[in-house]
């Protein structure tokens, strides 16, 4: 059954065991998870099938950026190991989006196929450094707008950026917004950052949180305020 929360905690560990020990204090009624490049890299699909055996729905974070026909390849390696949600970077243009989005047509797979933005890391002076003269919330507008003509069911963004694109792009464009801080914890290496109820009230459709849980004394008493957070308690 899925889960009617929006939260997703990002097992951002360098092992199986490590992973494993945090998901098993989760409950799927209650979150997804997000497995991501370490993780990923050093487990391979044995953690997708793990976390699927307990009854997880697993967004896979691999930011696929590449030629269209290999990403495509990737993305249908992904859904085909029933992931609930891949995603690309949505700077590696249409046709790529596009080749993936045929790909999960042709061969009837349902995972959500979305798009990163800007990452939630970056500010206005480094994309300057790349070349963007625009500030992030514009590109992101512009990745986001991009995203969705190419068929994508949604975007990663900063819950800043998610206002804006519930107008443009309407409600059923997904909006995942990592870079989620509770009033109780750091910043971290991230940028552009909201609590969760802000970032509920902006638009978000999902939240990503990785440290404020994963490394909190007691992830469960933490992600326990989280959920209080959005009850509004
Ligand atoms: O695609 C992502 O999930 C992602 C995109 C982005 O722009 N920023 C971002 O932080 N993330 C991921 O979201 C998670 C955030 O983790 P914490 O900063 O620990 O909450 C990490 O796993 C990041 O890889």
């Amino acid at each position: 059954m899925s889960p009617s929360s929006p939260l997703i905690i990002a097992l951002d560990y360098p092992s199986l065991d490590a992973a494993l020990c945090m998901a098993d204090q989760l409950d799927p009624e209650r979150c997804r998870v997000k497995v991501g490049k370490e993780l990923f890299t050093r487990s391979g699909p044995a953690v997708l099938e793990a976390l699927h055996g307990r009854g997880f729905e697993v967004f896979l974070d691999l930011k696929f950026h590449d030629i269209p026909n290999t990403v495509a390849g990737a993305v249908q390696a992904a859904a085909e190991q029933g992931v609930w949600m891949v995603n690309v970077h949505a700077s590696g243009g249409r046709r790529m989006m596009e080749a993936a989005v045929k790909r999960l047509e042709e061969q009837r797979l349902s995972t959500y196929l979305i798009g990163v933005t800007v990452l939630t890391s970056m500010a206005a002076e480094d994309l300057a450094e790349l070349g963007v003269e625009v500030t992030p919330d514009a590109q992101v507008v512009r990745l986001a707008a991009l995203a969705q003509q190419s068929g994508l069911d949604g975007v990663v963004c900063s819950a800043h950026e998610a206002e804006q694109l519930r107008s443009r792009c309407g409600d059923a464009f997904l909006k995942v917004t990592p870079g989620i801080r509770p009033s109780f914890a750091a910043a971290d290496d991230q940028q552009r950052i909201m609590t969760p109820a802000q970032a509920m009230a902006a638009g978000s459709t999902h939240l990503v949180i990785g440290r404020p849980i994963t490394q909190a004394k007691d992830p469960m008493a933490a992600l326990a305020l989280v959920e209080q957070e959005l009850a509004g308690v």
